[in-house]
Protein backbone atom coordinates (compact mmCIF):
# COMPACT_ATOMS: atom_id res chain seq x y z
CA UNK A 1 0.00 0.00 0.00
CA UNK A 2 1.07 3.39 -1.40
CA UNK A 3 1.20 5.53 2.64
CA UNK A 4 -0.55 8.83 2.14
CA UNK A 5 -0.44 11.05 4.92
CA UNK A 6 -3.56 13.11 5.59
CA UNK A 7 -5.31 14.89 8.44
CA UNK A 8 -8.89 14.08 7.98
CA UNK A 9 -11.88 15.63 9.72
CA UNK A 10 -14.60 13.47 9.85
CA UNK A 11 -17.32 15.49 11.58
CA UNK A 12 -20.25 14.39 11.00
CA UNK A 13 -19.42 12.16 8.18
CA UNK A 14 -21.04 8.31 8.85
CA UNK A 15 -19.69 5.17 9.24
CA UNK A 16 -19.91 1.91 9.35
CA UNK A 17 -18.44 -0.64 12.00
CA UNK A 18 -18.97 -4.23 11.45
CA UNK A 19 -18.32 -6.01 14.73
CA UNK A 20 -18.02 -4.55 18.24
CA UNK A 21 -15.22 -6.56 19.55
CA UNK A 22 -12.04 -5.56 21.45
CA UNK A 23 -10.22 -4.35 17.58
CA UNK A 24 -13.64 -2.80 16.92
CA UNK A 25 -14.30 -0.80 19.51
CA UNK A 26 -10.79 0.63 19.29
CA UNK A 27 -11.61 1.85 16.20
CA UNK A 28 -14.88 3.48 17.22
CA UNK A 29 -13.41 5.03 20.19
CA UNK A 30 -10.75 6.66 17.14
CA UNK A 31 -14.05 7.32 14.88
CA UNK A 32 -16.12 9.38 17.69
CA UNK A 33 -12.98 11.04 18.80
CA UNK A 34 -13.19 12.23 15.26
CA UNK A 35 -16.50 13.37 15.49
CA UNK A 36 -17.76 10.49 12.73
CA UNK A 37 -21.55 9.96 13.25
CA UNK A 38 -20.79 5.87 13.87
CA UNK A 39 -23.23 2.94 13.21
CA UNK A 40 -22.50 -0.06 14.35
CA UNK A 41 -23.23 -3.76 13.35
CA UNK A 42 -22.48 -6.68 15.37
CA UNK A 43 -24.64 -9.20 17.42
CA UNK A 44 -22.33 -9.08 20.59
CA UNK A 45 -20.90 -5.97 21.66
CA UNK A 46 -18.16 -4.92 24.41
CA UNK A 47 -19.38 -2.80 27.38
CA UNK A 48 -17.95 0.21 25.76
CA UNK A 49 -20.26 -0.12 23.07
CA UNK A 50 -23.11 -0.83 24.84
CA UNK A 51 -22.83 2.07 27.01
CA UNK A 52 -22.10 4.36 24.06
CA UNK A 53 -25.60 3.07 22.43
CA UNK A 54 -27.23 3.10 25.70
CA UNK A 55 -26.55 6.80 26.05
CA UNK A 56 -27.16 7.89 22.33
CA UNK A 57 -23.07 8.46 21.12
CA UNK A 58 -23.49 5.54 18.17
CA UNK A 59 -26.27 3.50 16.99
CA UNK A 60 -26.02 -0.39 17.82
CA UNK A 61 -27.35 -2.83 14.75
CA UNK A 62 -28.39 -5.81 17.11
CA UNK A 63 -27.93 -8.36 14.09
CA UNK A 64 -25.51 -10.05 11.98
CA UNK A 65 -23.94 -8.54 9.10
CA UNK A 66 -25.88 -7.56 5.76
CA UNK A 67 -24.70 -6.01 2.47
CA UNK A 68 -27.15 -3.36 2.98
CA UNK A 69 -25.56 -2.20 6.24
CA UNK A 70 -22.83 -0.17 4.31
CA UNK A 71 -25.33 2.01 2.18
CA UNK A 72 -24.76 5.48 3.08
CA UNK A 73 -21.53 5.17 4.83
CA UNK A 74 -18.76 7.49 3.96
CA UNK A 75 -16.46 5.04 6.06
CA UNK A 76 -16.54 1.33 6.31
CA UNK A 77 -14.70 -0.86 9.23
CA UNK A 78 -14.83 -4.54 8.79
CA UNK A 79 -13.61 -6.02 12.61
CA UNK A 80 -15.44 -8.88 13.14
CA UNK A 81 -13.77 -12.31 14.38
CA UNK A 82 -14.72 -14.02 10.94
CA UNK A 83 -12.18 -13.21 7.98
CA UNK A 84 -15.46 -14.51 6.00
CA UNK A 85 -17.65 -12.22 7.03
CA UNK A 86 -14.59 -9.19 7.17
CA UNK A 87 -14.64 -10.61 3.07
CA UNK A 88 -17.81 -10.08 2.72
CA UNK A 89 -17.43 -6.80 3.94
CA UNK A 90 -14.62 -5.82 1.76
CA UNK A 91 -16.64 -7.21 -1.08
CA UNK A 92 -19.54 -5.22 -0.85
CA UNK A 93 -18.00 -2.03 -0.32
CA UNK A 94 -18.09 0.53 -2.78
CA UNK A 95 -14.98 1.52 -4.84
CA UNK A 96 -15.20 5.23 -3.52
CA UNK A 97 -15.75 4.48 0.36
CA UNK A 98 -13.28 4.30 2.65
CA UNK A 99 -12.60 0.42 4.18
CA UNK A 100 -10.45 -0.82 6.72
CA UNK A 101 -10.23 -4.89 6.71
CA UNK A 102 -8.68 -4.89 10.08
CA UNK A 103 -7.36 -8.72 9.60
CA UNK A 104 -6.26 -8.55 5.47
CA UNK A 105 -5.15 -4.54 5.43
CA UNK A 106 -4.45 -5.62 1.17
CA UNK A 107 -8.22 -5.56 1.17
CA UNK A 108 -9.17 -1.99 2.46
CA UNK A 109 -7.69 1.23 0.71
CA UNK A 110 -6.90 2.59 4.34
CA UNK A 111 -5.12 1.82 7.71
CA UNK A 112 -4.67 2.98 11.42
CA UNK A 113 -1.33 4.03 12.42
CA UNK A 114 0.03 4.12 16.22
CA UNK A 115 -1.26 7.57 17.24
CA UNK A 116 -0.13 10.25 19.50
CA UNK A 117 -1.99 13.49 19.95
CA UNK A 118 -0.60 16.63 21.91
CA UNK A 119 -3.08 19.85 21.72
CA UNK A 120 -2.81 20.40 17.93
CA UNK A 121 0.67 17.88 17.68
CA UNK A 122 -0.06 14.69 15.60
CA UNK A 123 2.52 11.60 15.56
CA UNK A 124 0.89 8.84 13.61
CA UNK A 125 3.44 5.87 13.28
CA UNK A 126 2.92 3.37 10.25
CA UNK A 127 4.88 0.45 9.62
CA UNK A 128 2.55 -0.38 6.52
CA UNK A 129 1.64 -3.40 8.22
CA UNK A 130 5.07 -5.05 8.51
CA UNK A 131 4.63 -4.81 12.34
CA UNK A 132 2.04 -3.26 13.84
CA UNK A 133 3.43 -3.40 18.05
CA UNK A 134 6.59 -1.62 16.54
CA UNK A 135 4.67 1.16 15.34
CA UNK A 136 3.38 0.63 19.07
CA UNK A 137 6.89 1.11 20.31
CA UNK A 138 8.24 4.03 17.85
CA UNK A 139 5.31 5.55 19.09
CA UNK A 140 5.94 5.14 22.92
CA UNK A 141 9.50 6.26 22.13
CA UNK A 142 8.60 8.85 20.40
CA UNK A 143 5.87 10.21 23.29
CA UNK A 144 8.97 10.40 25.84
CA UNK A 145 10.46 13.00 23.47
CA UNK A 146 7.22 14.97 22.85
CA UNK A 147 5.79 14.97 26.54
CA UNK A 148 2.41 17.08 27.46
CA UNK A 149 4.06 20.13 27.67
CA UNK A 150 3.93 19.97 23.85
CA UNK A 151 0.36 21.16 23.63
CA UNK A 152 1.13 24.75 25.76
CA UNK A 153 4.42 24.72 23.42
CA UNK A 154 2.28 24.73 20.28
CA UNK A 155 -0.65 27.53 21.34
CA UNK A 156 2.66 29.50 22.10
CA UNK A 157 3.48 29.22 18.72
CA UNK A 158 0.49 30.21 17.62
CA UNK A 159 1.00 33.49 18.88
CA UNK A 160 3.97 33.45 17.89
CA UNK A 161 3.82 32.96 14.16
CA UNK A 162 0.90 35.35 14.12
CA UNK A 163 2.37 38.25 15.55
CA UNK A 164 5.58 38.06 13.46
CA UNK A 165 3.32 37.29 10.57
CA UNK A 166 1.01 40.88 11.13
CA UNK A 167 4.30 42.69 12.28
CA UNK A 168 5.29 45.28 9.86
CA UNK A 169 8.90 43.64 9.28
CA UNK A 170 10.16 43.18 5.76
CA UNK A 171 9.07 39.98 4.17
CA UNK A 172 12.84 38.60 4.30
CA UNK A 173 13.01 39.41 7.87
CA UNK A 174 9.43 37.46 8.47
CA UNK A 175 10.81 34.63 6.80
CA UNK A 176 13.99 34.26 9.21
CA UNK A 177 11.84 34.88 12.41
CA UNK A 178 9.16 32.02 11.25
CA UNK A 179 12.06 30.18 10.29
CA UNK A 180 13.75 30.65 14.00
CA UNK A 181 10.62 30.29 15.56
CA UNK A 182 10.07 26.33 13.76
CA UNK A 183 13.87 26.16 14.78
CA UNK A 184 13.40 26.66 18.70
CA UNK A 185 12.20 23.01 19.31
CA UNK A 186 13.46 21.20 22.57
CA UNK A 187 14.90 23.74 24.61
CA UNK A 188 12.54 25.90 26.53
CA UNK A 189 10.11 24.30 28.46
CA UNK A 190 6.14 25.22 28.50
C1 LIG B 1 -2.46 -3.12 8.86
C2 LIG B 1 -3.17 -2.77 10.16
C3 LIG B 1 -4.55 -2.58 9.63
C4 LIG B 1 -5.49 -1.75 10.36
O1 LIG B 1 -5.50 -0.55 10.11
O2 LIG B 1 -6.29 -2.35 11.07
C5 LIG B 1 -3.07 -3.81 11.22
C6 LIG B 1 -3.18 -5.16 10.95
C7 LIG B 1 -3.05 -6.23 11.85
N1 LIG B 1 -2.80 -6.10 13.18
C8 LIG B 1 -2.71 -7.35 13.74
C9 LIG B 1 -2.43 -7.63 15.08
C10 LIG B 1 -2.31 -6.72 16.14
N2 LIG B 1 -2.42 -5.35 16.03
C11 LIG B 1 -2.34 -4.80 17.27
C12 LIG B 1 -2.46 -3.42 17.57
C13 LIG B 1 -2.58 -2.35 16.68
N3 LIG B 1 -2.65 -2.47 15.32
C14 LIG B 1 -2.69 -1.26 14.74
C15 LIG B 1 -2.72 -1.02 13.38
C16 LIG B 1 -2.72 -1.93 12.32
N4 LIG B 1 -2.87 -3.27 12.46
C17 LIG B 1 -2.54 -1.55 10.88
C18 LIG B 1 -1.07 -1.44 10.51
C19 LIG B 1 -0.30 -0.45 11.34
C20 LIG B 1 1.18 -0.54 11.19
O3 LIG B 1 1.76 -1.52 10.72
O4 LIG B 1 1.82 0.45 11.52
C21 LIG B 1 -2.56 -0.18 15.77
C22 LIG B 1 -1.15 0.44 15.64
C23 LIG B 1 -3.54 0.97 15.65
C24 LIG B 1 -4.98 0.61 15.92
O5 LIG B 1 -5.42 -0.51 15.68
O6 LIG B 1 -5.68 1.51 16.41
C25 LIG B 1 -2.78 -0.94 17.10
C26 LIG B 1 -2.06 -0.42 18.33
C27 LIG B 1 -3.04 0.39 19.16
C28 LIG B 1 -2.37 1.14 20.26
O7 LIG B 1 -1.98 0.54 21.26
O8 LIG B 1 -2.28 2.36 20.15
C29 LIG B 1 -2.16 -5.85 18.23
C30 LIG B 1 -2.04 -5.64 19.72
C31 LIG B 1 -3.40 -5.37 20.30
O9 LIG B 1 -4.44 -5.51 19.64
O10 LIG B 1 -3.41 -5.08 21.51
C32 LIG B 1 -2.14 -7.06 17.52
C33 LIG B 1 -1.93 -8.48 18.07
C34 LIG B 1 -0.43 -8.82 18.10
C35 LIG B 1 0.19 -9.15 16.75
O11 LIG B 1 -0.41 -9.95 16.01
O12 LIG B 1 1.27 -8.60 16.45
C36 LIG B 1 -2.96 -8.32 12.72
C37 LIG B 1 -2.98 -9.83 12.92
C38 LIG B 1 -4.43 -10.24 13.25
C39 LIG B 1 -4.63 -11.72 13.32
O13 LIG B 1 -3.91 -12.40 14.10
O14 LIG B 1 -5.52 -12.20 12.58
C40 LIG B 1 -3.19 -7.62 11.53
C41 LIG B 1 -3.49 -8.18 10.15
C42 LIG B 1 -2.20 -8.44 9.40
O15 LIG B 1 -1.28 -9.03 10.00
O16 LIG B 1 -2.13 -8.09 8.26
N1 LIG C 1 -5.87 -4.52 13.08
C1 LIG C 1 -5.64 -4.76 14.35
O1 LIG C 1 -5.20 -3.88 15.06
C2 LIG C 1 -5.91 -6.12 14.92
C3 LIG C 1 -6.65 -7.03 14.22
N2 LIG C 1 -6.98 -8.21 14.75
C4 LIG C 1 -7.93 -9.01 13.94
O2 LIG C 1 -9.23 -8.51 14.29
C5 LIG C 1 -10.17 -9.58 14.44
C6 LIG C 1 -11.18 -9.23 15.50
O3 LIG C 1 -10.56 -9.32 16.76
P1 LIG C 1 -11.30 -8.94 18.11
O4 LIG C 1 -11.86 -7.56 18.03
O5 LIG C 1 -10.36 -9.27 19.20
O6 LIG C 1 -12.54 -9.99 18.12
P2 LIG C 1 -13.71 -10.15 19.17
O7 LIG C 1 -13.97 -11.61 19.33
O8 LIG C 1 -13.46 -9.30 20.38
O9 LIG C 1 -14.97 -9.50 18.44
C7 LIG C 1 -15.61 -10.04 17.34
C8 LIG C 1 -16.84 -9.21 17.01
O10 LIG C 1 -17.33 -9.61 15.73
C9 LIG C 1 -18.75 -9.68 15.81
N3 LIG C 1 -19.27 -10.54 14.74
C10 LIG C 1 -19.03 -11.87 14.52
N4 LIG C 1 -19.73 -12.28 13.44
C11 LIG C 1 -20.39 -11.20 12.95
C12 LIG C 1 -21.29 -11.00 11.84
N5 LIG C 1 -21.62 -11.99 11.02
N6 LIG C 1 -21.77 -9.74 11.64
C13 LIG C 1 -21.44 -8.73 12.48
N7 LIG C 1 -20.61 -8.88 13.53
C14 LIG C 1 -20.10 -10.10 13.77
C15 LIG C 1 -19.01 -10.20 17.21
O11 LIG C 1 -20.36 -9.99 17.59
C16 LIG C 1 -18.00 -9.38 18.00
O12 LIG C 1 -18.57 -8.11 18.30
C17 LIG C 1 -9.29 -10.79 14.80
O13 LIG C 1 -9.89 -11.94 14.23
C18 LIG C 1 -7.94 -10.49 14.19
O14 LIG C 1 -7.84 -11.11 12.92
C19 LIG C 1 -6.59 -8.57 16.00
C20 LIG C 1 -5.81 -7.73 16.77
C21 LIG C 1 -5.45 -6.43 16.29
Amino acid sequence: MKVVPIMADFHDRSAVVIGAGKVATRRIRWLLDAGARVTVVAPLASASVRQWADTGLLSWKQKTFEPEDLRDAWIVVAATDSPEVNDSVAAGSHPRQWVNVVDRPERGNFQVPARLTRGRLTLAVSTGGASPLLAVRIRDVLSELFDDTWEKRLEKKIRERREIKESGMDEAEKQERLKRLAMDFGCEKG
